[in-house]
């Protein structure tokens, strides 16, 4: 079970430790959220599992009940410590790793883990997105668990059409059915953070797209003038391929002058074809 809210601050006053709002330090204290993550994530007895950023423990110690191994990375220096003298010496499937989930975006899972893992995470929201591109340009997991603000949750679930549609979007859909998306309180956390949350659910597609650094830079590029007109837009644009993209976009129909948003999650993706 999670730690209580006065438990948390006792621990929390124990160790001498502010919660660092910079680090997104909000820990989990509410029991159903930590269980309906390791269940929406069908953890079982021998799953290689990453989590970054794993705090006080919370939702590290319900992953190791579950039987699986866990790979996780904390950057403050002073909870990874808390967590090598507590969690760590009763668990031996348990794999600290001390430093920035930015450089270490699997939390150290060895390659011959890399095939065949899942994602489990209470994220620090702050550099979820810069972390999750990362991850889509790695090994794939099996699925995903997050909590992030729910703007990003917002983001990375839009479809085209929607004013929150964008890279994020095109990138994660394309490797990843979203499952689920469920909104979370506040009291769910302790210190309550000032913004909204959501738990994402994601599930690796079968036939997942990936996009190059060239094609990601591309679709970014594009997407920073989201008001603009796609014909504009690509008719700017150096690449001969991504001039090709265009040019078959409009033998199938699609106007010169759609915004970015409304093109179709498909069609971004021969574009990933054109540029891989
Ligand atoms: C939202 S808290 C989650 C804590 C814990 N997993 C829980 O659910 O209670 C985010 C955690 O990520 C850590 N963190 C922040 N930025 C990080 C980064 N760049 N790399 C790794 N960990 C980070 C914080 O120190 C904090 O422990």
């Amino acid at each position: 079970m999670p730690l209580s809210p006065s438990q948390t601050k006792e621990l929390l006053s124990k160790l001498g430790h502010q919660p660092n709002k910079k680090l997104g330090q909000n820990f989990l204290i509410d029991g159903n959220i930590v269980r309906k993550s390791v269940e929406l994530a069908g953890l079982q007895k021998g799953d290689a599992v990453v989590e970054v950023g794993p705090g006080l423990g919370t939702l590290s110690q319900a992953i190791l009940a579950s039987g699986s191994k866990l790979w996780a990375v904390e950057r403050d220096p002073a909870l990874s410590a808390y967590l090598r003298e507590s969690l760590l010496p009763g668990s031996p499937q348990f794999h600290l790793t001390e430093g920035d989930c930015l450089d270490f975006p699997l939390a150290g899972l060895p390659s011959a883990q890399s095939d065949d893992f899942k994602i489990v995470a209470n994220l620090p929201y702050a550099v979820s997105t810069p972390w999750m591109e990362a991850v889509l340009s790695g090994p794939l997991p099996e699925c995903m668990v997050l909590m992030l603000q729910k703007e990003a949750a917002d983001r990375y679930a839009a479809q085209h059409g929607s004013k929150n549609f964008g890279a994020i979007s095109i990138f994660l859909q394309s490797a990843y059915t979203i499952r689920g998306k469920h909104p979370v309180s506040a009291a769910c956390f302790c210190p309550a953070p000032k913004v909204d949350s959501a738990l994402l659910w994601l599930e690796r597609k079968p036939n997942a797209v990936r996009f190059s650094e060239a094609a990601r830079q591309c679709v970014r590029r594009i997407f920073t003038q989201r008001r603009k007109q796609l014909g504009a837009l690509c008719r700017k644009e150096a690449e001969p391929e991504a001039k090709f993209w265009f040019a078959q976009l409009l033998e199938q129909g699609v106007s010169d002058n759609v915004r970015p948003e409304e093109v179709p999650l498909e069609h971004w993706q021969a574009l990933a074809k054109a540029l891989s």
